[in-house]
């Protein structure tokens, strides 16, 4: 293979792709280099789909940076491994196969990252290598002769920390060169695993050193048979009970500023259609969701937090016999445990998954997994109608509620994958689950991560949540009313119309009018349950506060059984017409969407009628 000249490339950008072993810090690279803000955390399978972006080296030349998924070698078996695979070989349908490799590697995990690299240098393309982590690999007292490794491999190696930005510049002043250089030719049936261990016995201390010994210790306490389960639980559950009580006084003050907000607004306009559109329409709208907005960046908190530490995969092996109950193996979990933010990045994670069978069944079961959209539903029901009290002298109920909500949903999910496995176990390579080194959050990254969670749900409100809720104020307001009308206007508009036309099919599950009304927008957007139920009671209310006060409304009009059921019904229904897109494109099949939505719409509604009748027989 020739070298790659700055001649040929002059015309168009150079094509370099990072490539390396999952978690080895490929995202975080292509972030600092091209100023991109791709999701990263401490597990493998993040990346999941190939990401470009692009960047100008400090003497002008442009470069097209793909970030790649991780793969463990190029006998890829798994969606995300294929793209790597394709790519690197050049068999990619769309993407030309790169001018550079840039391969990262992981200094804290020589032995398994070297023998990937070999495996690349043997592609004959022109490579350049990035030691990562090589702040780990000091803390681990690991030394490494770069300069002599680099000469025994013949490759350029730029050691790097890319989450301080260290080593970067010289990575770029790499990246000016102005030919890059085939590696030299390996031998066609070399011993790649010995080969490692040559380099690791000549060029590092490995063998001097006893490993990582505060995650030994650590390991020892969190994948203990009986105080790793129990110490997972409480995580989770003090993970609910702060959702809660952290939130409750921001809330509170929201929901204030949102009122009077609403009072400066609305109160100089005359009453007549403007102010009706402003105060139910955007206004109960917008109000009603937003105050959620703490509790999600407080559940964003753990799981961005989570997911640095290094805890997840641990969770996940912790969790592999629970997943073998259901038929599936480890490497389920993280796409799953992905799913509590969103079904939509947990169905692509599941890319990550080799075997078919196992990662169909994943997808399918991933909606069951209580997604973040949920929860202004969840905490607006729960608030209303499960007591604001202590039980045990310190778990707060309404916590707990939350907590069941969540736990049931789990153990839905792993009877449906159970069902639909028929217990078969998964064959899925066992080893293929790896446990990260533990890490200390980065308060930078979770700080960010924490801002695009407030920007993506603020920006969702502005749009797609004020949108339908003033479609559904339109809906609810016209035809107007007769001018003999006894009821309130709602009740002759098409809103109303189409919640009596519901009606029939709902009311075995103790649902209202109101709340069928409700569900349509809930399907594009689950949260506009929540506002379309404002927009509907405010204008059935003749007053004008009643936008601002859901929550009493709904206790004092609703039986608790209504609320469970509800709550049951948002358990399981597919309300997400964007997941079954995903879920479209993942499979390619139309067959398993309808599938899916209908075993979950009949789960739902099951669900919601046993609910709404073992409450009405409890509560009298
Ligand atoms: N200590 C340390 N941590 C790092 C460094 N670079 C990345 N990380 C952390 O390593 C973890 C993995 O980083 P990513 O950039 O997501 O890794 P990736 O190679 O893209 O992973 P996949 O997409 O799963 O293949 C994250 O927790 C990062 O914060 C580094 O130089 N030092
Ligand atoms: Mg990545």
């Amino acid at each position: 293979m020739d070298a790659v000249t700055l001649p040929e490339t002059a015309t168009r950008p150079l094509r370099a792709a990072l490539v390396g072993n999952p978690n080895c810090g490929k995202t975080s690279l292509f972030n600092q280099l091209t100023g991109s803000r791709q999701k990263v955390a401490n597990y493998a399978g993040v990346t999941v789909e190939r990401k470009e972006g692009y960047l100008t080296t400090p003497n002008g030349r442009a470069i097209r940076l793909l970030d790649l998924p991780g793969a463990y070698s190029l006998s890829a078996t798994s969606p995300d491994e294929d793209v790597t695979r394709d790519v690197c070989m050049g068999h990619h349908p769309v993407e030309k196969q790169p001018d550079l490799i840039i391969c990262v590697v992981s200094a804290s995990n020589l032995r398994l990252h070297l023998r990937f690299l070999l495996e690349l240098m043997q592609l004959g393309r022109p490579m350049i290598v990035v030691l990562n982590m090589m702040d780990e690999a000091a803390r681990l007292g690991l030394t490494i002769d770069v300069p002599g490794l680099a000469a025994a491999l013949g490759l350029p190696i730029i050691p790097a920390i890319s989450l301080r930005k260290s080593g970067i510049a010289n990575l770029l002043n790499a990246l000016d060169q102005p030919e890059f250089l085939p590696p030299p030719a390996l031998k066609t049936d070399l011993d790649v695993h010995g080969e490692v261990g040559k380099l690791i016995t000549r060029f590092t201390n490995e063998g001097t050193l006893r490993g990582d010994r505060m995650a030994d210790r650590l390991d020892r306490w969190f994948l203990h048979p009986v105080w790793g389960p129990i110490i997972l639980l409480v995580v989770l559950f003090f993970m609910f009970q702060t959702v809660f009580a952290w939130a409750q006084p921001i809330m509170d003050a929201l929901e204030a500023g949102i009122a009077s907000l609403g009072q400066i607004v609305v109160s100089p306009l005359p009453p007549g259609l403007l102010r009706s559109l402003l105060a139910d329409g955007v206004i109960a709208g917008a109000g009603t969701v937003i105050v959620f907005l703490p509790q999600i960046l407080i559940l964003f908190l753990w799981i961005l937090t989570l997911e640095e530490t290094g805890y997840l995969p641990r969770a996940a092996f912790l969790l592999d016999r629970i997943m073998a109950l259901a038929g599936l193996s480890g490497r389920s979990f993280i796409p799953l445990l992905s799913s509590f933010a969103c079904a939509i990045p947990g169905i692509m994670a599941a890319r990550t998954i080799q075997n078919p069978r196992d990662r169909l069944v994943t997808i399918l079961i991933a909606p069951l997994m209580t997604c973040s959209a949920r929860l202004p539903v969840y905490t607006l029901l729960i608030a209303a109608f499960v007591p604001h009290r202590t039980v045990l002298g310190f778990l707060g109920l309404q916590g707990l509620a939350l907590f069941g909500l969540y736990l049931v949903a789990i153990v839905s999910g792993i009877i449906a994958a159970r069902l639909m496995t028929r217990g078969v176990a998964s064959d899925e390579h066992p080893l293929m689950l790896e446990l990260p080194p533990y890490r200390t959050p980065n308060l930078k990254s979770v700080a960010l991560g924490l801002w695009q969670r407030a920007v993506m749900f603020l920006s969702r409100v502005g749009t797609i949540i004020v949108s339908l809720n003033v479609l559904l104020w339109a809906l609810s307001s016209f035809p107007s009313p007769p001018a003999n009308a006894t009821g309130a206007a709602i009740d002759y508009s098409l809103a109303g119309h189409i919640g009596h036309f519901m009606l029939p099919i709902f009311a075995p599950l103790g649902f209202n009018w109101q709340i069928c009304v409700s569900l349509i927008p809930g399907l594009a957007a689950r949260e506009v349950a929540v506002s379309a139920l404002a927009t509907v009671y405010a204008l059935g209310a003749s007053d004008d506060n009643a936008a601002n006060q859901l929550m009493p409304l709904l206790s004092a009009h609703w039986s608790m059984a209504t609320a469970f059921a509800l709550l049951a019904w948002y358990v399981y229904a597919p309300q997400c017409i964007s997941t079954l897109a995903v879920m479209r494109r993942e499979t390619r099949s139309l067959k398993v969407v309808l599938g899916a939505a209908a075993y979950l719409f009949g789960l739902a509604y099951a669900a919601a009628f046993l609910t709404y009748h073992v409450t009405r027989a409890l509560t009298g």
